[in-house]
């Protein structure tokens, strides 16, 4: 394969039939970076609650004013593990507060600051910070979802035996309820073919680990009664498809419950997100229906 058929297999941007790949990033950008400020303006919210040291490892709350006990879905952002941020990741808010759901935007460091083994481990202590925050509450029934990057990063919690096992000790796990996979990436192998290694400066090493649809990654531990979807849209690359379908099926070895879902009707790699707006979107629909059963 030669280097630009990897970018372009990589580069979402570049499958939608909605606009031209540098058309589509400034309206999604510019999308989200709307919703964020109307949000922000009408759903009661807390910004910016450290879980970790560093500038960017912070959380927001949004729907602060829903009964402790409200389920929770925590969003986690895209961008190849070097773009966004947790201010752009709230489109899931107005639809899931309105229906009693509290969102948690996660932020984390970007590459090439830190390794992407860095942003898993923070990833791991956001979600731990997360649970013990639903437990304080009272709230059994905690959602975690992340889109492109950010499902590789969610996912990456479903193979890490240890973090599984601290989070059953610390009586956290039976707390988490569902794991939603956005078009995600989970082989890394052909990004170093791409301009997106720049940032990430991926190691053979960091490819054979962090690769979560490998036929040979370790198997994580079975999570009981866990609810898993994995979705793609059929205007994702053609890549990006195959990858949500390969994690699918891996996924089997670890989770009894998955519904892999191909998006129709010209769904691509960023209205699948600009769409959780709509109550009507399928895939609101389907997260909904499964939080609430
Ligand atoms: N330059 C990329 C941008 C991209 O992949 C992206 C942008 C925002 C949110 C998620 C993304 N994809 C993976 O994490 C593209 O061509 O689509």
């Amino acid at each position: 394969m030669s280097d630009s058929e990897s970018e372009r297999l990589l580069s979402p941007s570049k499958w939608s039939k909605r606009f031209d790949s540098i058309q589509l990033e400034l309206h999604y950008y510019n999308f989200v970076k709307q919703v964020t400020e109307d949000v922000r303006k009408t759903i009661k919210h807390k910004l910016d609650v450290p879980y970790g040291t560093t500038e960017r490892t912070k959380y927001d709350v949004y729907g602060t004013d829903l009964p402790k006990d409200s389920p929770i879905f925590v969003f986690i952002h895209g961008g190849y593990w070097q773009e966004s941020s947790k201010d752009l990741a709230t489109v899931p808010v107005p639809v899931f507060v309105r229906n009693g759901i509290k969102v948690i935007t996660v932020g984390y460091d970007l590459c090439p600051n830190v390794k992407i083994g860095d942003i898993i481990t923070e990833i791991k202590m956001a979600v731990e910070n997360i649970l013990q925050f639903a437990l304080n509450l009272g709230c059994r029934n905690v959602w975690v979802a992340g889109h492109s990057a950010g499902a590789h990063l969610a996912v990456s919690l479903l193979y890490d035996k240890q973090w599984l096992d601290e989070m059953k000790k610390q009586e956290y796990l039976h707390l988490l309820k569902g794991v939603v996979l956005i078009s995600g990436v989970y082989n890394l192998t052909p990004l170093v073919d791409t301009s997106y290694n720049t940032a990430l400066k991926l190691t053979k090493d960091e490819i054979e680990t962090y690769s979560f649809n490998a036929p040979d990654v370790k198997i994580g531990v079975h999570i009981d009664r866990l609810k898993t979807i994995v979705v793609v849209g059929e205007c994702d690359s053609p890549w990006f498809i195959g990858q949500s379908r390969e994690c699918a099926q891996k996924l089997l070895t670890v989770v009894d419950n998955i519904q892999y879902i191909l998006l129709r009707e010209n769904v691509d790699h960023f209205d699948i997100v600009e769409k959780l707006m709509d109550e009507e979107f399928i895939l609101t629909k389907t997260i909904l229906n499964s939080v609430f059963n």
